[in-house]
């Protein structure tokens, strides 16, 4: 099957936001201080056709009802119920997400009817719009729930699931912005998550209170997630992966997952999309040797950044040597040979942003028809499954008050050399497994 077609083509003129700070009045969020902050979470979260009632409903219910009719606050709000670490919100969430599961398998099971009889782009313009229009002129609320069928906007296994990431200063953002704005034009919802791997180690954050990609923030069809998850990396992973299966219960049928080359994080990411772009500075030579072996095997496109005005030539000379340098790198799937293009994120969609994305799309087809996408993503769901298990498991063991206190002791025994760590690994294992108290799962 093709990728999927745009859900809205016509929608782009109809859906700019005059300025941000209108939107006060609608934003049931705490005003915050910074006014980067502010700016992002309302233009990010906030516009007057998300919702066809303003009345906040947080109950699974309520949340559910809100995805599937592609309302940014109900997604914004259960992506904060899914990166919560308070247990009654953990079981909220796997509640809901389970819901979703199964309105998914049961949609599909009905997919071949409903699918024969509208085709995709008129079904999803009618879902979308009325949507929209239901909320923004009131007027045309009524017609609009009688074309807007909930169910459809579950498109989950639909979507298109794309991680990008690169050193800090490549141009990640401002190509993310020119991109998504270009996806957008086309008809496409796209969701922007953010990974970051400060905040999982330091609580710090390299993306920071910087403001990115606020054209694209708001636009009507796109929803930038504000801020990174936190958390350790296991947690940070896990809660992406679930925030994406509620883009993708939104309607958003682009999914683009930003990460800063650095770290651990890109082999989570690439563990976690279909896709995986690197975006890389127009230079060879040496950052090309200090570029980790790893992030280019993981690599199904790497995109040379800034191949405009005088960096032309550098960028055309670092294709050269990254095309090189991936003939000596394993491919990831025998369907797809990693490319090398060069991009200029300022230079509009013939800059190259058009390419990116017809390359990009090229590589969904062959695998979507190939079948090696569904493999692919259920090898991921498995990985993640052990992941998750040992992610929870070492929350489990940290938040018993008896095994921290044996830890630190066995801690610095290890760190004197006292103890050899696989003994003392052993004794805090036992120790936890002998004041362990099963709980109720959902
Ligand atoms: N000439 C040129 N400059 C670019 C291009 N893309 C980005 N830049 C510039 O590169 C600088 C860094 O861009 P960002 O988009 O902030 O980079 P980033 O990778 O998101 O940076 P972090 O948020 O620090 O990770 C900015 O000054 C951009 O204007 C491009 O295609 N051409």
């Amino acid at each position: 099957m093709p990728f999927p077609p745009p859900i809205r083509p016509h929608a782009l003129r109809t859906t700019r936001l005059p300025r941000p700070l209108a939107l006060f009045s609608h934003s049931t969020r705490p005003v915050l201080i910074h006014r980067h902050s502010v700016v992002r979470t309302l233009t990010s979260e906030a516009h007057p056709s998300d919702s066809l009632e303003r009345t906040r409903d947080d109950s699974v219910e309520g949340l559910l009802r809100g995805l599937v009719q592609g309302d940014r606050y109900a997604l914004a709000r259960a992506i904060t119920l899914v990166e919560s670490s308070n247990p009654k919100h953990r079981v909220q969430a796997q509640i809901l997400l389970s819901k979703i599961l199964k309105r998914e398998s049961e949609l599909a099971s009905q997919q071949s009817t409903s699918l024969a009889s509208v085709t995709p782009s008129t079904e999803a313009t009618k879902t979308v719009s009325g949507t929209a229009t239901g909320s923004a002129s009131g007027s045309g609320s009524g017609s609009a729930k009688n074309t807007t069928e909930p169910e459809q906007r579950l498109r989950l296994g639909k979507s298109f699931r794309i991680g990008l990431s690169g050193p800090p200063g490549v141009g990640k953002s401002t190509f993310i912005e020119s991109f998504g704005m270009y996806l957008v034009s086309q008809g496409h919802r796209v969701s922007v998550l953010a990974v970051d791997p400060s905040s999982a180690r330091t609580g710090g954050s390299i993306l920071g209170d910087k403001t990115r990609m606020t054209e694209l923030s708001r636009d009507h069809m796109a929803y930038v997630r504000p801020s990174p998850s936190r958390g350790t990396l296991g947690g940070v992973a896990r809660n992406t992966t679930e925030a994406i299966t509620l883009c993708e219960a939104a309607g958003y049928d682009i999914c683009l997952v930003e990460t800063v080359g650095v770290g651990q994080s890109e082999t989570m990411v690439a563990d976690i999309v279909d896709m995986f772009v690197l975006l890389v500075p127009p230079a060879g030579g040496d950052e090309l040797q200090g570029m980790k072996k790893g992030i280019m095997e993981l690599s199904d496109l790497v995109i040379v950044n800034k191949s405009d005005g005088a960096l032309v030539d550098s960028a055309r000379y670092a294709q050269i040597e990254y095309t090189s340098a991936l003939k000596f790198v394993k491919a990831i799937t025998s369907y797809w040979k990693a490319r090398v293009i060069r991009v200029s994120s300022m230079g509009g969609p013939e800059g190259g942003i058009k390419e990116a994305w017809s390359t990009m799309k090229e590589y969904f087809d062959i695998m979507e028809s190939s079948g090696e996408l569904q493999r692919k993503r259920g090898h991921q769901r498995k990985i993640w499954m052990w992941r998750q298990v040992s992610s929870e498991l070492m929350d489990l063991l940290n938040e018993d008050a008896q095994v921290r206190e044996l830890a630190k002791d066995l801690e610095s025994k290890v760190l004197q050399n006292e103890m050899m760590s696989g003994a003392a690994a052993h004794q805090i294992v036992e120790k936890f497994m002998k004041g362990f108290k099963p709980t109720t799962s959902p």
